[in-house]
């Protein structure tokens, strides 16, 4: 056609558009970031994101906690892209959804440089927030259990403004995140950015850094290896455990869905720290010994998510008990530890 009216009025056609306009990568209708995307839930995910062929996913990442090793199925794939990146310097990209998750988690690598981890948090996510204005994109954040500090209510509901040291130790990433969820309020009000948060509660399962330092990945780390497994004083203090494809639908839901959050997304079930060692030991190595530690300052004495919000908001609970996801991940850290099931 171009070339028939180039021959009739003598004009230029203009180019013909590239032969890969129609081909399945161009036609993606979201275009997703995952700031933070080769970590552990990250990369979850991913996967999660990536089996949608509407989906075009690009991962911005430091590896300070995360590595490309959690993505490698995913490189070189047409609707994939992995940047190096680390949020506190400004990202120039043009997405429509931004899962912002950049930030270390585990508590030994969030204190083992907390100027770093409150720049993540403050300019990270002021970086995030002014991206997502350029461009007009939905930001879902992934805020913490941690801004409950050590609560005084329980189970907490997200309505609880919680209990937290601003000087202490932990304060780097709890009151860091505290101030992630005000931008996020506060460019919601002021720019009318379309914004969700998820306050996340110990979230557990494959790709976990085997020397992670967090309770879970320590406890299966060390039954594999034989080792005594390191219960932190007094023992009692609690924790509720989700399974990461729990938390991943759950995040989606979240975005998709029309509350901005904050929203607790986490397994209600709570175990105190013996009674877990007790459960790994039974499932995993009966022989190992179960050994009390000295604890860190601060450390929250109990916690567990009121759902009734998720569930009624986002239609949302979790699916996986501990006994199920615990196995699971035992698999993961055998293949990744070379110690095969007898
Ligand atoms: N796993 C949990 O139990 C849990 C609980 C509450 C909240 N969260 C939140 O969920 C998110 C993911 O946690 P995770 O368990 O997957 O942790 P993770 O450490 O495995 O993943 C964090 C990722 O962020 C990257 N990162 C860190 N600082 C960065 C920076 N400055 N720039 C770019 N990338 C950076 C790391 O390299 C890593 O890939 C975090 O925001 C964390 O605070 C997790
Ligand atoms: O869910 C959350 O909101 C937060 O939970 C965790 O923080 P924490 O609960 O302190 O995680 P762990 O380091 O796994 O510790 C859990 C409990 O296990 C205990 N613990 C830890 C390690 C160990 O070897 N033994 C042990 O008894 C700790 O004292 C603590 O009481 C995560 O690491 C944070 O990223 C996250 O934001």
């Amino acid at each position: 056609m171009a070339a028939t009216s180039e021959k009739q009025n003598g004009s230029k056609a203009p180019p013909l558009p590239s032969p890969l306009r129609n081909s399945k990568f161009l036609q993606s209708n979201m275009r997703i970031l995952i700031s933070g995307g080769a970590g552990f839930i990250g990369s979850h995910l991913v996967d999660k994101l990536m089996e949608n062929e509407k989906n075009e996913v690009v991962v911005a990442d430091n590896y300070f906690t995360g590595s490309k090793e959690n993505l490698k199925k995913w490189i070189g794939h047409p609707r994939f892209e992995l940047i190096r990146h680390d949020v506190t310097e400004p990202l120039l990209l043009e997405v429509d959804r931004i899962y912002h998750l950049a930030c270390p988690a585990s508590p030994i690598f969030y204190k083992y440089n907390p100027v770093k981890t409150i720049k993540t948090n403050v300019m990270g996510t002021m970086n995030m927030l002014g991206l997502a204005k350029r461009v007009g994109a939905r930001i879902l954040l992934t805020s913490t259990s941690e801004v409950y500090g050590d609560p005084l209510i329980h189970p907490q509901p997200e309505s609880y403004w919680g209990n937290v040291n601003p000087i202490g130790v932990r304060s780097c990433y709890d009151e860091g995140k505290r101030v992630a969820e005000t931008l996020m309020f506060d460019y919601h009000r002021q720019h009318g950015i379309e914004i969700r948060i998820a306050r996340i509660f110990n979230t557990y399962g494959p790709r976990m850094n085997i020397d992670d330092g967090r309770v879970v990945s320590n406890f299966i780390a060390q039954a594999l290896r034989g080792e005594a497994l390191t219960v932190q004083k007094p023992g009692t203090q609690t924790r509720s455990f989700c399974y990461v494809s729990d938390m991943v639908d759950g995040l989606i839901r979240l975005m998709e869905g029309n509350d901005t959050g904050p929203i607790n997304i986490g397994n209600p079930g709570e175990f105190t720290m013996v009674e877990l060692a007790e459960t790994v030991k039974e499932l995993i190595n009966p022989s190992i010994e179960i050994k009390m530690v000295e604890n860190t300052p601060d450390d929250p004495r109990q916690r567990k998510p009121d759902i009734s919000k998720a569930k009624e908001v986002l239609g949302w609970e979790p699916k996986v008990k501990l006994r199920e996801g615990l196995p699971l991940m035992e698999e993961d850290f055998r293949l990744r530890l070379n110690v095969p099931k007898n």
